[in-house]
Order: structure tokens, then sequence, then C-alpha cells
């Protein structure tokens, strides 16, 4: 099973309801929170998620971009994300958070930048439902794929299904139509594509197209 996720990151921050609508076929939004302390940019906070959850029913994903992971991503859950990404590098004690994300009935997933690597984290799987491997530096839309991230996504796709495939590898940063094949080959099973989407004349056609090519 693939799914793609639409990064707002690249719509219209002043109508984001009209946005939402503009991608009916989305398997999941993906909204960036952005904290310019852990990344050098800054987007959106917790009272916009709570607004974005009223006018759409597609699940939300959110990938936290913030410092002190470990005090923030529960309250994600509690405002109705199916899921909730927290940076391995900005939370203190990881499993307690993934631990949390869950009790707050949000499935939980972990990012890792492109400098970090994967293996020392592999111990946090059982509290995990997704691994997120950043596939450019995080806070800006619009950068090119990192290939030399392949690699990772392909160790993260051994350790998924070395538990039964439970675990779903998300890839982020420069999917587009040229690249997302690669980063399936690799063994991702789930695309965020912001610019690819929204810079769509018709971007519920963009998620179509990108879909067509990993099937
Ligand atoms: O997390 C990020 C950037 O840090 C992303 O979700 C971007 O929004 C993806 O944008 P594109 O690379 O697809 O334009």
């Amino acid at each position: 099973m693939t799914a793609i996720h639409p990064s707002i990151l690249s719509a219209d921050f002043a109508n984001l309801a009209d946005e939402l609508a503009r991608i009916p076929s989305a398997d999941a939004v993906h909204v960036d929170v952005m904290d310019n302390h852990f990344v050098p940019n800054l987007t959106i906070g917790l009272p916009v998620v709570e607004s974005i959850r009223k006018v759409t029913a597609l699940p939300l994903d959110i990938h936290l971009m913030i410092s002190d992971a470990d005090r923030w991503a529960p309250q994600y859950a509690q405002a109705g994300a199916e899921s909730v990404t927290f940076h391995v590098e900005a939370a203190a004690k990881p499993a307690q958070v993934a631990r949390d994300l869950r009790s707050h009935g949000a499935k939980s997933a972990m990012a890792v930048k492109p400098g970090t690597a994967l293996e020392p984290h592999l111990g946090l799987l059982a509290e995990l439902d997704m691994l997120l491997i950043m596939t450019v530096e995080p806070g800006f839309g619009g950068q090119s794929f990192m290939d030399q991230m392949l690699p990772k996504i392909a160790a993260a796709r051994k350790a998924s299904d070395d538990l039964g495939g439970r675990i779903a590898v998300q890839v982020d940063g420069g999917i587009n139509a040229d690249t997302i094949l690669r980063a399936a080959e690799a063994g991702a099973d789930t695309f965020v594509a912001g610019s690819a989407v929204y810079a769509a004349d018709d971007p519920d056609a963009a998620i179509s197209d990108l879909r067509s090519l990993i099937k």
C-alpha cells in the first residue's frame, strides 16, 4: 500500500480551507509545524491545526519541526491528528513521546534529518507506527531530493519488514514526478509532496499523476 500526503506548506495559507478542498483524493494532509528554532522557518502551531481539523475530513499527518517535542507533541494528538511525527533530534525521551502519542489515540512517528543516522534509534521501533526519512534539510519546500538518502530509506524498509512491515516508511522533501519512483524502489511507501502538488493547476490531478508513477 502506498499513500500520497500533500504538504500544505506550499498552499495558500490565507485560504487553507479552500486549499484543502482541492485535494480530495489525498490519503492525508501533511501539516508542517515549524518554530524558527529547530528549523530556520516559522509556520503554524496548535490553534491553526485545531482549525484545520474542523474544515477537512482528511486525516491529519502532523510533522513537528519544533524543539521540545516531549512537551508539545501530545497536544497535537489531542487536537485530532491521525499521526504525529516528532524529530528524534528534538526529543529528550523519544520512547515516552511515542507512547504519549499513542495514548492520545494518534499514530506515532519519528523523523530523522539527513545528517542523523537511523541505526542508533531502531530500538524505538516497537513504539512507532511510521518512520520519516527526510530527503531534504527540514525547513523549506521546493528543495531538491537528496539521492544520498536512498540507502537510509532502504534501511528503514528493512527494519520495518523485519517487524512484519507494520511500520510505514515516509519520505519528505523533493518528491515529484522525477524522484518518486526512486524513493518507492528504495522502499518508501508514504510520500509527502508539497510543491509538486500545490504548484499544479489541479492539485488533485497532480496527486493522481504521482500515484500512477508508483503503481
Ligand atoms: O517538511 C518539509 C520541509 O521541511 C516538507 O514537508 C516540504 O513541505 C516538502 O515540500 P516539497 O519539497 O515537496 O516542495
